[in-house]
């Protein structure tokens, strides 16, 4: 019934419903950036102990977030959440150089299995308001992406999830990129 309804809805109104899977390092912004989008507020939140899923609605899309936690000891946990994701939100923390690597490792190995080769990423340079925070270019750069994504689509944005920007040209960019691939 409830997919009989969706699919009229796609018909009719070219309303869509998909999955955006969001991972990355501890302390990123993760938390801060969904329910900024769900509420347009700053929870304050402690780490993520485990996850968090919540619809967001967007232009005529039904986004099912997942916002899982990003403690080292929680990574091994990830890939139980890669099945049916349509995109992947990897979050960095731009100011944190130190971790940069490890964060490319994570997002590489992520990445490279074979449940997420379809998925299209978004990487969000969060914390642009820092000072001393990488700019969304140095980031793409360092992640080079260009040189290894060769059939994959990928995106660099510069976020703050405590004002929101950068967010919903994130979520416009996801939307405008998966077109043949919506749950229908
Ligand atoms: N200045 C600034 N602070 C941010 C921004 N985004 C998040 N924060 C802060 O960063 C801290 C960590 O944010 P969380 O959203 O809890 O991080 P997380 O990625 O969910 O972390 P885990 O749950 O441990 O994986 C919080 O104190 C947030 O207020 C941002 O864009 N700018
Ligand atoms: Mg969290």
């Amino acid at each position: 019934m409830g997919n009989s309804i969706s699919r009229v809805m796609v018909k009719m109104f070219g309303y869509r419903e998909m999955k955006i899977l969001m991972l990355g390092l501890d302390n990123a912004g993760k938390t801060t950036i969904l329910y900024k989008l769900k509420l347009n507020k700053i929870k304050t939140s402690a780490p993520t102990v485990g996850f968090n899923v919540e619809t967001v609605s967007f232009r005529n899309v039904k986004f099912n977030m997942w916002d899982v936690g990003g403690q080292d000891r929680l990574r091994p946990l990830w890939r139980h959440y890669f099945p049916a994701t349509t995109a992947l939100i990897f979050v960095i923390d731009s100011q944190d150089m130190k971790r940069l690597n490890e964060a490319k490792e994570e997002l590489y190995s992520i990445i490279g299995d074979k449940e997420m080769e379809e998925v299209v990423l978004l990487v969000l340079a969060n914390k642009q308001d820092l000072k001393g925070s990488m700019n969304p270019q140095e980031i793409s750069d360092y992640l080079e992406l260009k040189s290894h994504l060769d059939s994959q689509l990928w995106c660099v944005i510069g976020s703050n999830a405590l004002t929101g920007q950068g967010l919903v040209e994130g979520l416009s960019w996801i939307t405008n990129n998966t077109k043949t691939k919506d749950k229908k």
